[in-house]
């Protein structure tokens, strides 16, 4: 038997759309699996109502295939489903390091990436790996068709999750097909300063890199009250704000000593908008971790 802890992430950062992840130190989906004859899946945890435990419909399932480790497999969701916080993902990541070590796979980290995008692919309709690659590696996350580079950084980061479901595959009908020149400018300018800010571990450039003038604009207006919760994070000490992956969870970068009062701002201005929501006042993490093997 093998379980390992997976973390919950949040991808695109604003300018790194489908490219950009990193992982949170919470909340995060634990996995347990066995070696069996068939595979089976059982969920437990949050909106674990919302999940199937049919293996052609849950992310885990496409890792199994494709790590052939039919397996007795439990999740327990930390991570809620359909929140913008690699819930799919988290799951699909921790089967992968599980069942690579439960069947003695040997592959790397890296090498898992692509397999439990696999995942994804059945959920949202695409294999992206922007929130498997940190849920596995941990840290901040740069993904293309070439690979993952992994950057340790400490970031300290606020997500508020608004009690609304997005689902990631509707949230990608509104990505618009085109942008100008400018735009394009904009965001490669703005993924370059996120990029120096994680290398330096500064919340203030990553912050400022976070900004988006083509895919957030759109997702943003899926989320009842983002404008009002955005402007609360930034006057509450929010270097950045944006959305988290498709949404609805908002992500806000700032100083450690103003996660508080900036998660109190976001849920404040939740209620305003007459929207239940929770705040993790959470940062930059490690990726799945082996606890039982
Ligand atoms: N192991 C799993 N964990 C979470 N959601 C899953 C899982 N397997 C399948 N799903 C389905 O994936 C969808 C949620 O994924 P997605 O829309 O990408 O949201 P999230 O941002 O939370 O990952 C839901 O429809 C859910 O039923
Ligand atoms: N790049 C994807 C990320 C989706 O993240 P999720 O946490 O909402 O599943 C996208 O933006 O569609």
């Amino acid at each position: 038997m093998v379980t390992v802890r997976a973390p919950a992430t949040s991808a695109n950062l604003g300018s790194g759309f489908d490219v950009f992840g990193a992982a949170l130190t919470r909340p995060a989906d634990v996995v347990t699996v066995e070696k069996a004859a068939e595979t089976t899946i059982e969920v437990t945890g949050v909106g674990a109502q919302y999940i199937p435990e049919d293996p052609e419909k849950n992310t885990v399932g496409a890792v199994v295939d494709a790590l052939d480790a039919p397996a007795r497999i439990h999740i327990d969701k930390g991570v809620r489903p359909a929140s913008g916080l690699g819930s799919s993902a988290a799951s699909a990541a921790g089967a992968a390091v599980a069942l690579n070590r439960l069947y003695d796979r040997g592959l790397s980290r890296s090498e898992l990436v692509p397999i439990a995008a696999e995942g994804e692919a059945v959920v949202s309709g695409v294999a992206h790996s922007d929130n498997v690659a940190p849920s596995i590696l941990g840290g901040f996350t740069v993904t293309t068709t070439e690979g993952t580079h992994a950057v340790d950084a400490s970031i300290p980061l606020v997500v508020c999750l608004p009690d609304v479901a997005v689902s990631t595959r509707d949230a990608r009908r509104v990505v618009p097909e085109t942008a100008s020149m400018e735009q394009l400018v904009e965001t490669v300018g703005n993924a370059a300063t996120l990029a120096v800010g994680m290398c330096r571990s500064d919340p203030d450039l990553v912050g400022a890199g976070m900004s988006d003038p083509v895919v957030t604009p759109e997702r943003a207006r899926l989320i009842t009250g983002y404008d009002d919760v955005r402007e609360a994070a930034f006057d509450a000490g929010a270097a950045g704000v944006t959305v988290s992956g498709a949404g609805p969870a908002i992500l806000a970068v700032c100083r450690a000593g103003r996660r508080r009062s900036v998660a109190g701002a976001m849920l404040d201005a939740f209620s305003a908008a007459g929207i239940e929501a929770r705040a993790y006042q959470t940062r930059i993490g490690r990726g799945s971790t082996i606890l039982d093997a």
